[in-house]
């Protein structure tokens, strides 16, 4: 199917987009460009109006002011309907049909469609083949919209927090496809809550809060913007074969705080130089405790978000 719009068009342009619901705004004056053949994530906090926006570029809904151009077109152009993929975020299937079935429905209304049996091996849909769309489990549901919006070979594919709800191993058959869909020139526009997803995944990150950019990029200029403006204070992490109370290493520097991020992982902020790190391992040597991993500073896609967006629950 001939791609409909110029090599050199970005593959979704918003400017100033507007919408309300209620006289409250929830995307405000958004503003940002998916490069053609690249992924794109889009993050912010709940309530950040991701999907509202998301649902503007499909045509769901109409922006109340501003431009948006999918593919060089108007959200509502029927020409687009053949040439984009949706998956919305709560799968938006029909309830009565069995998986299978359905997926080859949508793939008789395409001229030229993906291979069905090849998205049912990729995605692993044989095990819930033959069973009703209403009684699979949300990754089953989540992996068979994905397949229904590939179905029809689109050029640009908007993905609504696309591995919600999966297991590790359907994430990972998800961003093969998706890596590999991106390399034969698809472009993709995802909202996700998942830092690893956008940091495993994304050319092009764009972080909204309340309806708005703050922030974007690609992962390395986003992380390294945010080290050269970020806080002044070191962050050794490590973590250790097994767990310990690393008190007897951090608790006699009131400069230094500790914490355990999780099982077995630990974190210390505050003024870190060789002298806390050496006397770190040799703590550990005389536990003979294994250190695993060890890094001073190294910031995450996680870390510039909450500082972007704020710790606090919204
Ligand atoms: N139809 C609607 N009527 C009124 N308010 C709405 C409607 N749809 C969404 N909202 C509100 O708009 C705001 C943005 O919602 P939206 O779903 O776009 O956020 P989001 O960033 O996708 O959030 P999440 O990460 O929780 O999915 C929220 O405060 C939500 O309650």
């Amino acid at each position: 199917m001939p791609d409909p719009i110029a090599p050199t068009e970005a593959a979704l342009a918003l400017s100033d987009v507007v919408k309300s619901y209620g006289g409250k705004r929830v995307v405000d004056r958004m503003t940002f460009t998916a490069p053609r053949s690249q992924i794109t994530a889009i993050l912010g906090p709940n309530g950040a109006g991701k999907t509202t926006t998301i649902e503007c570029c499909e045509g769901l809904r109409t922006a109340d002011s501003g431009t948006i151009k999918v593919l060089g077109r108007d959200p509502h152009d029927p020409a687009l309907r053949e040439h984009v993929g949706v998956m919305l975020q709560d799968g938006g299937l029909p309830t009565g049909v069995r998986a299978l079935e359905m997926l080859r429905h949508i793939a008789s209304m395409y001229a030229h469609p993906r291979s069905v049996d090849d998205l049912v091996d990729t995605l692993g849909l044989a095990s819930f083949a033959s069973t009703t769309v209403r009684r699979l489990s949300g990754g089953e549901r989540q992996r068979l919209a994905l397949a229904a919006a590939l179905i029809g070979r689109p050029s640009l594919v908007f993905l609504d927090e696309p591995s919600a709800g999966m297991d590790p191993q359907s994430r990972h058959a998800v961003w093969s496809l998706i890596e590999e869909l991106r390399g034969e020139g698809v472009s993709f526009v995802l909202t996700t809550h998942m830092m690893d997803e956008a940091a495993a995944l994304a050319d092009h990150v764009v972080i909204v809060d309340r309806g708005r950019v703050i922030a974007q990029g690609s992962v390395p200029d986003l992380v390294g913007a945010e080290a050269a403006t970020g806080p002044a204070v070191s962050t050794l992490r490590w973590s250790t074969e097994a767990r310990r109370d690393f008190t007897p290493v951090f608790g006699a520097r009131s400069t230094l705080t500790w914490t355990e991020a999780a099982p077995g992982h630990y974190t210390a902020s505050g003024d870190i130089g060789p002298a806390v790190v050496a006397q770190l391992t040799q703590w550990c040597e005389g536990q003979d405790l294994l250190i695993r991993t060890l890094s001073v500073n190294e910031r995450s896609l996680e870390d510039v978000f909450l500082d972007l967006t704020g710790r606090e629950l919204r």
